[in-house]
């Protein structure tokens, strides 16, 4: 298992992460458990923020769906970088977080009018419009309150990334966007450069996630700036914002081999200069929103072992207290992920084995091969990578509660997200009048 971040082995051959013992941590907040380094994460938000923002006119713009509560929120924002939203959810939370509503990028592809409403109130920064029919709701909408709104048109480039099925976005055959090929993309900036209540300041394009080959993000590029051209001429718009979404592949697993940022910001930069040049158009302000590869590698999520069955010659079973409810992307997706006894580090991995979680489902089998030391039940297991899309996945399918999250760093350990109760699972459930029991019911009885 690869060491990430702050992580190391101490003298007592446990894992530490911030400079905590996760076998302590384990003791004191029990498992599952979501660990999030906030050295790390920060450490990934300044390496955006040095590669775009220091270099170029640029903003870093975080998407928050692949981990969001209040005290990420804190972080985000005193690193300096905005906040891409897709929901009405996320954007309370960021405002509860007291994050700045001028620096939120609205994104979604069928965003209601409560949400949009809400957004209206609080003054969020850009609109990502993906269709015509939201154009058309946000300039009535706006409209209404007074306001006009700030947006970008997110189009479909046509790039095809190299990564999984469900996660790729760019395509023309996608629910997200206004296709350059349909010519649907010129229609919706006809439209939206004739509307009085939204003011148009460039484009966006998100071609997909998990991508390790740069050149898909110049690919990306080079067709917006086409778009941007075709524009002038037939609109006479020139676009000030080019948003080339997120999408940076991180590791995950042996062969994974993530690009620095640094060289995505080069090969961005280079391909919009080199555009603009061509096509005598000024550079854009260039926007990226990255949210894998900030959150992915800073969050680690430890387990404790159950039972461990041995089908002899077929498989071996090591059971953990967690699974498909916290991390759903090995089902979803056949994600692979790294494992280790956190507290064996110094024990020699001889054992090939399947992690499964406790889920009622066959599929719920958080890695299907990975060496381990013997495991035995009470082992600490740790899963590593699991910052992005894990808690923000997370469900609570066989009325298994959500675990707690705590933020370490330099020895000290604190809770940003409580684990759920009991209490928490049945807060919202009703018992109409006539199935209400007569008598009160006493749960020690019941059991
Ligand atoms: C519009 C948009 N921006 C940003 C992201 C973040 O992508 P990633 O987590 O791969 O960096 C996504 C998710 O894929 C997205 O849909
Ligand atoms: N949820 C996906 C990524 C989705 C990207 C959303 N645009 C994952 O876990 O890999």
């Amino acid at each position: 298992m690869k060491l990430h971040g702050t992580m190391r082995i101490n003298e007592s051959g446990h894992l530490t992460i911030g400079n905590c013992d996760t076998v302590d941590l384990v003791r004191e907040y029990s498992t599952p458990l979501y660990v999030l380094d906030e050295k790390y994460f920060r450490s990934n938000c300044r390496e955006y923020y040095r590669a775009f923002s220091d270099r170029f006119n640029s903003d870093v713009i975080y998407a928050s769906k692949t981990l969001l509560n209040t005290a990420v929120c804190r972080m985000i924002e005193e690193e300096g970088l905005c906040l891409d939203i897709v929901s009405g959810g996320e954007l309370y939370t960021a405002l509860k977080a007291g994050f700045p509503a001028s620096r939120m990028y609205f994104h979604g592809n069928n965003k209601t009018t409560d949400e949009l409403k809400l957004a209206l109130e609080a003054g969020v920064g850009r609109y990502i419009v993906d269709n015509l029919y939201e154009l058309e709701l946000l300039n009535n909408m706006a409209g209404k309150a007074n306001i006009t709104a700030d947006i970008l048109l997110r189009i479909t480039p046509g790039v095809e990334a190299h990564t999984h099925e469900y996660i790729k976005t760019g395509q023309i055959d996608s629910k997200f966007g206004l296709a350059i090929e349909t010519g649907q993309a010129m229609e919706g900036t006809k439209k939206a450069l004739n509307l009085a209540n939204v003011r148009l300041h460039g484009f966006h394009c998100h071609i997909g996630s998990q991508i390790f080959e740069l050149e898909s993000f110049a690919h990306a590029a080079n067709i917006m700036m086409s778009f941007i051209n075709n524009v002038r001429t037939e609109t006479a718009f020139t676009a000030a914002e080019l948003d080339l979404g997120g999408g940076l592949g991180i590791y995950y697993f042996e062969g994974d081999e993530p690009k620095p940022v640094k060289e995505l910001a080069d090969i961005i930069i280079n391909e919009v200069r080199k555009q603009a040049d061509e096509y005598c158009l000024p550079v854009p302000k260039i926007m990226v929103e990255p949210g894998r590869s900030i959150s992915g590698p800073a969050g680690i999520t430890l387990y404790t072992v159950g039972s461990v069955k041995d089908i002899p010659g077929i498989r071996k079973y090591v059971a953990v207290d967690g699974g498909m409810n916290d991390n759903p992307r090995p089902a979803l997706y056949q994600s692979r992920y790294e494992a280790a006894l956190a507290n064996k580090m110094n024990e020699k991995e001889t054992e090939l084995v399947s992690i499964a979680g406790k889920c009622c489902e066959s599929g719920d089998m958080l890695i299907k091969d990975t060496k381990l030391p013997p495991a035995e039940p009470g082992d600490v297991l740790v899963v590593t990578s699991t910052g992005a899309y894990n808690y923000a996945m997370s469900m609570n399918y066989n009325r298994i509660t959500r675990p707690a999250m705590i933020l370490v760093n330099e020895g000290a350990a604190e809770v940003i997200v409580q684990r759920e109760t009991f209490e928490d699972l049945i807060r919202n459930d009703l018992i109409p009048k006539h199935l209400q029991k007569k008598e009160a019911v006493n749960i020690a009885k019941a059991e």
